[in-house]
């Protein structure tokens, strides 16, 4: 796997410093509210939501919506599929959005528009990264980690094919690796 890895972008000290300055966040701006609800938008983002939630200090019900655009490319193919929905209604919940990394934007376009439908009290989005050279629309998001270059990153829970999710800090894959 290593031997793949062109440059790391963050190390794993760098992310959890970052994940505690973002929970630190979270709980000051919910702390008037009994409880949040944390969305984590699986698989990539399963990683960053784990510790982030250990970085919140207010009540935190945690479920998940699994969707894909990526497969096995590094394009995405601009259709969004849900694979699993939440299994709690959501209604008159405060909701953050958990994301391992925001590129097209098409994703978290689609997962917006889907929860606003549902009458839920608020919605915000968190994003670990953020690569706004690549947007497609338009989106805006509440918490961010990192604004990343325009290239293809591995690891912290994301992945290319399936790939270098167990990666404990966040790298830019070499071309070679997925040509
Ligand atoms: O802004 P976008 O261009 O839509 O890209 C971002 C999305 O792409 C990745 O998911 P992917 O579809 O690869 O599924 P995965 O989380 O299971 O890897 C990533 O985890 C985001 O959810
Ligand atoms: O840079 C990326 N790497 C892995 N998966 C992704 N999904 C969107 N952008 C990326
Ligand atoms: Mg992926």
């Amino acid at each position: 796997m290593k031997k793949d890895v062109e440059e790391i972008l963050f190390t794993k000290d760098e992310i959890a410093k970052k994940v505690k300055e973002i929970g630190m966040q979270i709980t000051k701006d919910y702390k008037d509210k009994n409880e949040i609800l944390v969305v984590g938008v699986l698989k990539g983002a399963n990683v960053f939501l784990g510790d982030l939630i250990r970085e919140v200090n207010i009540p935190v019900y945690v479920d998940f919506m699994a969707v894909s655009s990526y497969g096995q490319s590094t394009e995405s193919s601009g259709v969004v599929r849900i694979i699993k929905d939440l299994d709690t209604d959501i209604e008159g919940k405060h909701v953050i959005i958990v994301e391992d990394i925001v590129d097209t934007g098409l994703t978290l376009k689609y997962l917006t528009e889907n929860l606003m439908s549902r009458k839920l009290e608020s919605l915000k989005i968190c994003a670990l990264l953020d690569k706004p050279e690549r947007r497609k629309c338009n989106i805006s998001l509440d918490y961010i980690g990192f604004n990343i270059p325009d290239k293809f990153i591995v690891g912290y829970g994301i992945d290319y094919a399936e790939r270098y999710r167990n990666l404990p800090y966040i790298a830019v894959l070499k071309e070679e690796a997925y040509q």
